[in-house]
């Protein structure tokens, strides 16, 4: 056959059976959030957990109790449980120390941890140079004094294979919430306030990094890659918090900045606050998102961050900055103790607006990096690391936590922190160690969604598949159904704007017309980008036209799929953008994507990706929708035309910007996204709509007494 028809077969589509729509994500029926684990290690685990269960299960909640989640919105917690009162935590301290006392000798031998975590996929390995873990061994006992072992000589001439076992290591994992307090002793009110979230089992991520975390052991420098959804928010902020209620109690006149967070985009970084504060209740820890405005940096009596300017949320006012120095003197500083930032935005407050200097953060203990291999990318490495190197203080610990990772960064960062240290030239109080922590296989797409990769041949072809996409109701059952919410993404702004004013006029006016979808990308204001994200999160809107700006990070809990209207532009970009559904192990999300004559080249690195997915998945050859012999007639791509592509997308939409007034809401020519005129889908959409609505109306004068469904989705009729 020829080689061209041969790559424009789509791949097999499987029907969607009509029981998978009873476990889509949007149901909200959570399923063990765990990727991987075998039945060795579940009764393993629960021969342990049964163990521990006995001596008081004061925070471990059983299955039965778990409220059931809603529709893609955050936990509730009940008002009560987040009133912060100091003796009520006191009290708490008090019951739960002696919890802990009676669960003090419960460790596990060599074998069991090697057990759990293979079982679980977790791989720990010390990132430094052989020569330096023999001076200082750290982790467990067992790999201390295996590495005592005079490796003084060995190493020279260990191969590679023995420097990796070397490096290996098998800490001993979470096996429930409930060592958080009893095994770790973390606040009880920050154990409490992790109870309150209502999750039963800890995630590989969390089972794997909150020991290394919180452990006795000298707090390490961690880098962690671990699956889209798996929870690593949750992973970073409880061992920042836990540290900051522990530094207050032993510093209480040492007040500021004690942590920083970098996320790329503001949606994310706005997410991480809210996470955090529902962790930070009643534990006497701030949490703030850092705003256009605010003062931060080294006044002399540490850092200091001006609050009065986050009232300003959400506008693009200067705040305190623009306000005259006398003006600003008397503003009232309060001090926070975790920051929420981009990098940008906190490298202009730190520089005035890269007038100045770099100020110095030089109490911050903790800096995290969520999504470090694009915080380290070129695209923001210079602020990112003007940031590492503000936080001065000699014990600064960093965190650098993705899905994705190359080793470029793993190097970045290996090297960033030993020039940091010979620059500082002061030490650190105790030696310790740089970790990595992987979870499955690395830069990989989470096996519980379904990928289709579809051949649409045009850019019309597109349209037409999102079209059909759009109406599940009539879809024949060899097509493939995705049920809202969802999330379209698309290569440029341009794009995203033209889609969204392509589609809008096609759902009906009794299923909420065009307020159901919605456009959110980096043009819009600060306000318009949050109202847009809190109608999806609401369900108000479903269906979001976006960019890469939401490809990351972000946490919609109930998305039924993802539809890839533009190819990704890299392999990790698409396993950030389908990560947005699947999350916390939820089965029954579906990853779209198609792609024209002009997307070929492009298509292998993804194809690889989701055949690496649906291999971690398991089942039949005859199951998987990346069949081999595809993958073979796909073209490969050179170095250079990756590089290209991940820094410009696919060429031909990289459409010049328009202005205002030349755009006319379609894109650049060749690549238009349109099938007819907006005024003719108008025009039909309200006739559609009339129709409809008379059907309705004689329906229900038919029949008394029953209420119609128009608000619910049943797809978009013709
Ligand atoms: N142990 C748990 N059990 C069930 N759900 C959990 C657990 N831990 C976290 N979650 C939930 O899982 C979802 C995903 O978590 P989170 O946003 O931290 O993922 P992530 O690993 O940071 O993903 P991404 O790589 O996409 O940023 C959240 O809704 C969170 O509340």
């Amino acid at each position: 056959m020829d080689a061209f028809r041969l790559l424009t077969r789509s791949t097999k589509l499987k029907p969607t059976s009509s029981a998978s729509d009873s476990r889509l994500p949007s149901t909200g029926k959570a399923a063990n959030p765990q990727l991987f684990r075998t039945a060795e290690t579940d009764k393993l685990e629960s021969a342990k957990n049964g163990k521990k269960r006995k001596r008081g299960a004061a925070i471990q909640q059983d299955e039965e109790d778990v409220p059931e989640l809603d529709f893609f919105s955050s936990n509730k917690r009940p008002a009560a449980s987040v009133t912060e009162t100091a003796a009520a935590t006191e009290d708490a301290e008090k019951v739960s120390a002696q919890d802990a006392a009676s669960d003090d000798d419960d460790s596990m031998d060599e074998v069991e941890r090697r057990t759990i975590l293979n079982s679980h996929k977790i791989k720990v390995t010390d990132m430094r140079d052989l020569e330096e873990i023999q001076v200082q061994p750290t982790s467990t006992k067992e790999s201390k004094k295996k590495k005592k072992k005079s490796k003084k000589e060995e190493a020279p001439t260990l191969s590679k294979k023995e420097q990796k076992r070397a490096r290996r290591l098998f800490p001993e994992p979470l096996l429930n919430f409930k060592e958080l307090r009893s095994k770790y002793k973390i606040s009880s009110r920050l154990a409490e306030n992790v109870a309150e979230q209502g999750f039963t089992v800890p995630t590989e991520v969390q089972l794997g990094s909150l020991p290394l975390l919180l452990g006795e052991s000298s707090e390490p420098d961690l880098l962690v890659v671990a699956p889209t959804g798996s929870g690593k928010t949750l992973s970073f902020l409880i061992p920042v918090i836990n540290k900051i209620v522990r530094h207050h109690h032993s510093n209480p006149d040492e007040h500021g900045i004690l942590s920083v967070v970098v996320a790329p985009t503001r949606e994310l970084a706005s997410q991480i606050v809210n996470e955090g504060r529902k962790l930070v209740a009643g534990t006497g820890v701030k949490i703030t998102l850092m705003r256009k405005g605010m003062r931060v940096g080294d006044n002399g009596d540490g850092n200091v961050l001006d609050e009065n300017s986050e009232e300003s949320s959400g506008s693009e006012d200067e705040g305190a900055e623009s306000k005259p120095a006398k003006e600003r003197a008397n503003i009232p500083v309060t001090k926070s103790d975790i920051l929420v930032t981009t990098p940008l935005m906190l490298v202009n407050a730190l520089s005035a607006n890269r007038t100045t200097t770099v100020a110095t953060l030089p109490l911050v203990r903790s800096l995290v990096m969520d999504e470090a291999d694009v915080l380290l990318d070129p695209l923001f490495r210079e602020q990112t690391l003007d940031i590492w190197k503000a936080c001065s203080h000699p014990d600064l610990r960093v965190g650098l936590w993705s899905a994705t990772m190359g080793s470029n960064i793993e190097d970045l960062t290996k090297s960033t922190i030993r020039e940091r240290l010979e620059d500082m030239g002061q030490k650190p109080s105790e030696p310790h160690p740089l970790l990595r922590l992987v979870v499955g296989l690395k830069d990989s797409a989470i096996p519980n969604i379904d990928h289709k990769l579809v051949y649409a041949a045009t850019e019309q072809g597109k349209l037409m598949g999102l079209r059909q996409l759009l109406r599940p109701a009539a879809a024949s059952a060899s097509d493939i159904r995705l049920r809202p919410p969802f999330l379209i993404f698309t290569q440029t702004i341009p794009r995203a704007v033209a889609l969204h004013s392509e589609l809008k006029y096609d759902i009906p006016a009794e299923a909420g017309g065009s307020s159901r979808i919605a456009v959110l990308h980096s043009d819009l204001s600060d306000g318009q980008r949050s109202d847009i994200m809190r109608d999806f999160r609401k369900g108000e809107i479903w269906i979001l036209v976006t960019t890469d700006l939401l490809a990351r990070g972000v946490d919609f809990r109930g998305i039924n799929g993802v539809v890839n209207y533009d190819i990704p532009n890299s392999a990790a970009v698409y396993v950030h953008r389908v990560g947005r559904t699947g999350r916390a192990g939820r089965e029954g999300g579906i990853a779209v994507t198609y792609y024209t004559k002009e997307d070929i080249p492009y298509v292998k690195s993804i194809a690889n990706i989701i055949d690496v997915s649906e291999k971690l998945r398991g089942g039949e050859e005859g199951e998987k929708s990346i069949q081999k012999w595809l993958l073979d007639a796909l073209p490969n791509l050179s170095k250079n035309s990756k590089k290209d592509m991940k820094r410009h997308g696919v060429k031909a939409r990289q459409a010049p910007r328009l202005t205002d007034k030349e755009d006319d809401g379609k894109g650049a020519r060749g690549m238009r996204i349109s099938t007819k005129s907006g005024f003719e889908r108008r025009m039909e959409n309200n006739k559609r709509g009339a129709i409809a609505a008379s059907r309705n109306r004689k329906a229900a004068a038919a029949v008394s007494g029953n209420v119609s469904d128009t608000g619910s989705w049943a797809g978009l009729d013709d």
